[in-house]
């Protein structure tokens, strides 16, 4: 089961036109990551501020498919294709009325805000992303 969420593009997010600004994009999907995380229980404010986690990307894989402009509601779909060591690997389609607008690969790692090297995901955190957890052979 992937997490969902929706999000309407604001005046803000385009350009004179009423297109998307790309960068507005990336700026969404931090807040989607955010929100996904908080789904299971998992505060990033405690990772970060308590726990000292960080959770920086490494890898981003994004494919723009379709326009969406300004009123358009976006439909994010993240599906959590592996959990490694201290690497996360999620999936998010993201669609506009049923239309598929743009997707993204992307590694997320868990690091230690001490000493900025990867660090093993807690229990607690790795059986909460589980929940979502659809490898790509089974999807
Ligand atoms: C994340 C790192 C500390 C990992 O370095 P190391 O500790 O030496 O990594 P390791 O070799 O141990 O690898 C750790 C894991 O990462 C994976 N990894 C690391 N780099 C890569 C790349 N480039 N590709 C794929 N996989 C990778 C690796 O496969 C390991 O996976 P597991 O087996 O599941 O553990 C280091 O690569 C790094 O600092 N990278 C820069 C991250 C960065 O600056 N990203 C830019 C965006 S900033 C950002 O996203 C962000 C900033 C602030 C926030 O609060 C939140 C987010």
């Amino acid at each position: 089961m992937p997490f969902t969420i929706s999000i309407p593009l604001r005046f803000g997010d385009c350009d004179l036109t009423g297109i998307a600004y790309h960068p507005a994009y990336l700026s969404m999907l931090v807040d989607v990551n955010e929100a996904m995380f908080a789904s299971v229980g998992l505060s990033w404010k405690e990772l970060l501020v308590d726990r000292r986690i960080g959770l920086p990307t490494v890898t981003l894989n994004l494919e723009f498919k379709r326009p969406s402009t300004y009123g358009d509601v976006l439909d994010f779909e993240v599906h959590v294709r592996a959990i490694g060591r201290s690497s996360l690997d999620l999936e998010t389609i993201v669609s506009v009325r049923d239309h598929v607008i743009w997707t993204v690969k992307q590694r997320i790692v868990a690091t230690s805000l001490d000493n900025h090297k990867s660090y093993p995901w807690p229990h607690d955190v790795r059986a909460g992303l589980s929940r979502y957890l659809e490898p790509l052979d089974e999807a």
